[in-house]
């Protein structure tokens, strides 16, 4: 049985402006100890897809489809069980530190109130809990950083904070949200090694633009305007991308010359047939104008294109 099946997930924003649609068709499969990475432009969707997966988004969005964990849908879990969820069997490492740590409140106490709340342990022993996370993610003097607040401290060491505070309850599956953004090359080497570390034993989704911290997952899945486009092995996919868009990505890393996809992302306006990435792509041909669908092309590969 997966840990995580996500089946025809699709989330419309109600705007001003109509209707958004942000992600469509969505169907994953995570194994439990699977690490996959999740990589696109920004605005594909990739944020959307982790804050829908744990049912954390807000009123205004309408989310259709279907997400299990462990067996049980997500959409059909009552409040207790949702905060059971959350609190324990799945983590979420956001975007930005500062959307997940009080500014004004010392980082432990926060560590600790989630350990507590989570039910993981309580008063000292949640404590020395929070202690021991800040000492395995690296901080030579734990107890400083516990009594530090999250204002004074630089984005590297923050997200430090971050990922010993949704590490310390343990969870099965954890969700970091672009843990290397803004950080300087060594801030990022090591917050890949840590975050490798400390999620040996559990399931990992990273998502990034980053692909070097892609590279440390097992599976990459490349999205584009809502979409996955292509899925599979990392190495096969780095080596080999089948996609356009993913040979694209990996032509537009620095490592490689930066060089630019042509034309614009194109995203929620999916008023009209076809692939998405036509209008952008050097290989279009007739049967672009109907919609792809992801098809295996390999065990363990699949991708959303006509020639591929
Ligand atoms: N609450 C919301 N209301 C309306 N639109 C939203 C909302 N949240 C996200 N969107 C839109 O959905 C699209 C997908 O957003 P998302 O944050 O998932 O992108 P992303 O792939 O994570 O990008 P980035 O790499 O910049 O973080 C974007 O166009 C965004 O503006
Ligand atoms: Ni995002």
């Amino acid at each position: 049985m997966s840990l995580l099946k996500v089946r025809d997930l699709s989330v419309t924003f109600d705007t001003l402006q109509g209707p958004f649609k942000a992600i469509e068709g969505i169907d994953l499969d995570v194994e439990e100890f699977d690490t996959l990475a999740i990589v696109g432009e920004s605005g594909c969707g990739k944020s959307v897809l982790g804050h829908a997966t744990m049912r954390l988004l807000d009123d205004i969005a309408v989310v259709k489809g279907s997400v299990i964990y462990r067996g049980r849908e997500v959409y059909a879990m009552s409040r207790e069980e949702l905060l059971e969820l959350r609190g324990k069997a799945i983590s979420l490492v956001p975007q930005s530190p500062s959307a997940s740590f009080n500014p004004v409140i010392r980082i432990g106490t926060q560590i600790t109130e989630l350990i507590e709340k989570a039910g993981v342990a309580h008063g000292r022993e949640a404590e020395q809990r929070a202690l021991t996370y800040l000492e395995r993610v690296g901080f030579p003097d734990p107890r400083a950083i516990f009594n530090s607040y999250p204002h004074r401290m630089s984005g590297g060491m923050c997200e430090r904070a971050l990922i010993a505070m949704s590490t310390s309850t343990e969870p099965d599956l954890i969700i970091a949200d672009e843990p290397t953004k803004g950080l300087d090359a060594l801030s990022r080497k090591n917050i890949l090694y840590m975050l490798q570390k400390m999620t040996t034993g559990s399931t990992l989704i990273m998502i990034t633009h980053d692909f070097k911290a892609a590279a440390m997952c097992k599976r990459i899945a490349v999205m584009y305007s809502g979409e996955i486009v292509e899925i599979g092995p990392t190495r096969v996919v780095l080596e080999q991308p089948t996609h356009h868009y993913t040979r694209g990505l990996i032509d537009a890393q620095p490592s490689r010359g930066m060089k630019p996809i042509p034309g614009r992302h194109t995203i929620g306006s999916h008023t009209s047939e076809g692939c998405r990435f036509r209008d952008r792509c050097d290989r279009v041909r007739s049967e672009c104008g109907r919609h792809p669908l992801l098809r295996k092309i390999e065990d363990y590969r699949m991708v959303r294109c006509h020639y591929a």
